[in-house]
């Protein structure tokens, strides 16, 4: 079956030049079964368990793609890029409803699709060979407080969109969640994927309604649906769509021009959180996961937890002693408060490898500075 290695360190296929794989550190990521690791290879490679299975996006005649939806806000572009490395660039389409800049449709296919216009989704999951489905259209928390019509519509209107498309047409689908899935009658530390779901936000109750119904579409019609609650995500060169979260990336930018930062929440809100290169990776590897290694269809992933004075404190020795933090709490402390300050992940270690390495504030603030001075020397 397999029998030329091009490119060696990277892609494998088969003498009909059809791609089968890529490795990553030693591990062939397969289209198809088995899958070897090279590391612990005696003859010439070993069977490894755990490893990727596209199986479900290439069919036969190699040509099933990706959609990514809501793909110009904050996590879209990185997780489409992630991706492409794996499947190639022109199997992933990305759309927004948003015009994007001419370096998006530069670096691979992009598509202008409004989530709320079902018939133009089908159009171009029939239309562009799409076998699954990555949707990040969404209103996040605070800005859903501020216009609750549009983030119902958009979080559950768009959702039952996907979720019907994806039932039509057997599609792979994941539909991030959030920590804001969770609420006031939660335990706030080492929160478990089993807990008490009552939120308080509209984006938190819209969270909680595309888990329930990914996980019915899945026990009763078959869609591969698949889903992570994330924790706010700190990036340095995209930046946040509205969340409660977002304070941890603004201090960044805030810190570099002003040297002064007033925080929208209280100095001891302590909040999970991730680094957006933790969250690309690990998402990409959960999307690709092998469908026998999940255990359960929503997982929690977290990898930081902070408060805005432990932040600005790391702050002030990486990058100034005089970083200036001051604090005018509003309404999306009352939000911060109902989330957990960290969450136990220890099932999406165990089942599909979850692995983050960004796990501490220091960590963080370093990359971050790193991140933006390069920025600032282009
Ligand atoms: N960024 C974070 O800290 C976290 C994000 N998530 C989830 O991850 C997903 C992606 O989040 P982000 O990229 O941060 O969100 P974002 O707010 O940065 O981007 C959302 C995108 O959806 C698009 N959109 C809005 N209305 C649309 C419509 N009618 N049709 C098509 N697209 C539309 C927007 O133009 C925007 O580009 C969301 O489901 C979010 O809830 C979950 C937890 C944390
Ligand atoms: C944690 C999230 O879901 C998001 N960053 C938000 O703050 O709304």
């Amino acid at each position: 079956m397999i029998s030329i290695l091009k490119n060696s360190a990277k892609s494998l296929y088969s003498s009909n030049s059809k791609y089968l794989g890529s490795f990553k550190n030693n591990i062939l990521y397969s289209t198809q079964k088995p899958c070897f690791n090279l590391q612990s290879s005696t003859t010439p490679f070993a069977f490894q368990e755990r490893a990727y299975s596209t199986d479900y996006i290439f069919n036969d005649s190699g040509k099933k793609r990706v959609l990514i939806t809501g793909g110009l806000g904050q996590l879209g572009y990185g997780v489409a890029s992630e991706l492409r490395k794996e499947i190639g660039t022109n199997n992933v389409i990305l759309s927004d409803i948003k015009v994007p800049d001419s370096s998006v449709k530069e670096n691979g296919p992009f598509v202008h699709l409004d989530i709320l216009d079902p018939e133009a989704i089908e159009k171009i999951v029939v239309n562009e060979d799409i076998g699954a489905i990555i949707h990040f259209s969404a209103v996040l928390s605070a800005l859903g407080e501020q216009f609750p019509q549009k983030a119902l519509d958009i979080n559950i209107n768009g959702t039952q969109h996907v979720l019907d498309i994806s039932k039509k047409h057997q599609l792979r689908l994941l539909i991030p969640s959030s920590m804001g899935a969770f609420g006031p009658s939660t335990v706030r530390q080492n929160t478990p994927d089993l807990a008490i779901m009552r939120p308080k936000t509209v984006y938190g109750i819209a969270k909680v309604y595309a888990e329930l119904m990914g996980e019915y579409y899945n026990s009763k019609h078959g869609v591969d649906f698949r889903s992570l609650r994330y924790p706010g995500i700190i990036s340095a060169d995209s930046l946040p769509g509205g969340g409660t979260t977002d304070y941890a990336v603004d201090i960044f930018h805030s810190a570099v021009k002003s040297n002064k930062y007033n925080c929208y929440l209280k100095n001891d809100a302590g909040l999970a959180m991730m680094y957006i290169d933790d969250c690309v990776t690990e998402t990409v590897k959960f999307f690709l996961a092998d469908n026998n290694t999940l255990k359960q269809r929503v997982y929690n992933v977290d990898a930081i937890s902070f408060t805005p004075e432990e932040l600005a404190n790391e702050i002030k020795k990486q990058w100034s002693e005089k970083f200036e933090i001051t604090y005018a709490p509003d309404f999306r402390q009352n939000i911060a408060i109902t989330w957990p300050e960290y969450m136990n992940d220890s099932k999406a270690r165990e089942d599909w490898g979850y692995n983050p390495k960004i796990v501490s504030t220091k960590d963080l603030v370093s990359v971050m500075f790193q991140k933006i001075n390069k920025q600032k020397s282009l």
